[in-house]
């Protein structure tokens, strides 16, 4: 496979949105233990702003093996990494990141569905509220929005940055990317 097309795929599974509608996505990659993925019809409910309902569901049952105690977003990035593995091999994973605008970003500003960005990581703060030091309400300050400046300048010790990487779901895409902020 020529470089360029590979790239080409690459992208393509780059750019895949994942949102926290994925979640009913779920049932279709765990039920798989024994048999091949139950194929979602295309449509099935989700959130009527949902853009991207279709290729999420058809990525949802890319995966095999789903196990029931992972989030949704990792199945999702698990699925794409098996499409990688298999059409590449394993070293061109970490090329795969989803990505969002930060117009996608700005749709999840609730308690039910909380993202931040930092540092053009976008993170899914949603199960973190309630366990945040600082509280819950700070942090849905930010929901939705780039809380780059409030997090660093918060002093947020190495502990709470190693934590970031748990809750990270994908990176800002390329025309929506502010300076990176140092913060040592
Ligand atoms: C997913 C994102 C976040 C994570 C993982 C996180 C993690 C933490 C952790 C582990 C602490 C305990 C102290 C420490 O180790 O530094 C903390 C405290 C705190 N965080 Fe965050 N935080 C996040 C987002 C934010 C945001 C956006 C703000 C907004 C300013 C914020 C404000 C605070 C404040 C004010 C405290 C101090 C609580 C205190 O010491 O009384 N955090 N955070």
């Amino acid at each position: 496979m020529s470089s360029a097309m590979k790239k080409g795929i690459c992208w393509a599974l780059a750019t895949l949105q994942v949102t926290h509608d994925d979640i009913d996505c779920e049932p279709a990659i765990a039920d798989n233990q024994t048999k091949l993925p139950k194929q979602l019809p295309l449509g099935t409910k989700h959130s009527p702003n949902h853009q991207h309902q279709q290729k999420h569901c058809i990525l949802g049952n890319i995966k095999t093996g789903g196990n029931h105690n992972q989030g949704p977003t990792t199945l999702i990035k698990d699925a794409v990494h098996s499409v990688v593995d298999t059409l590449f091999g394993r070293e061109d994973r970490e090329n795969v990141q989803p990505r969002y605008s930060r117009l996608d970003v700005s749709d999840h500003c609730s308690a039910e569905s909380c993202w931040l960005v930092i540092n053009n990581r976008v993170y899914d703060a949603t199960r973190f509220l309630r366990m945040h030091p600082g509280g819950e309400d700070i942090i849905l300050e930010y929901g939705g929005h780039d809380a780059t400046t409030a997090f660093i300048e918060k002093g947020h010790s190495v502990d709470a940055f190693d934590m970031l990487a748990e809750y990270c779901i994908g990176e800002v895409i390329e025309e929506d990317r502010y300076p990176e902020v140092n913060h040592t």
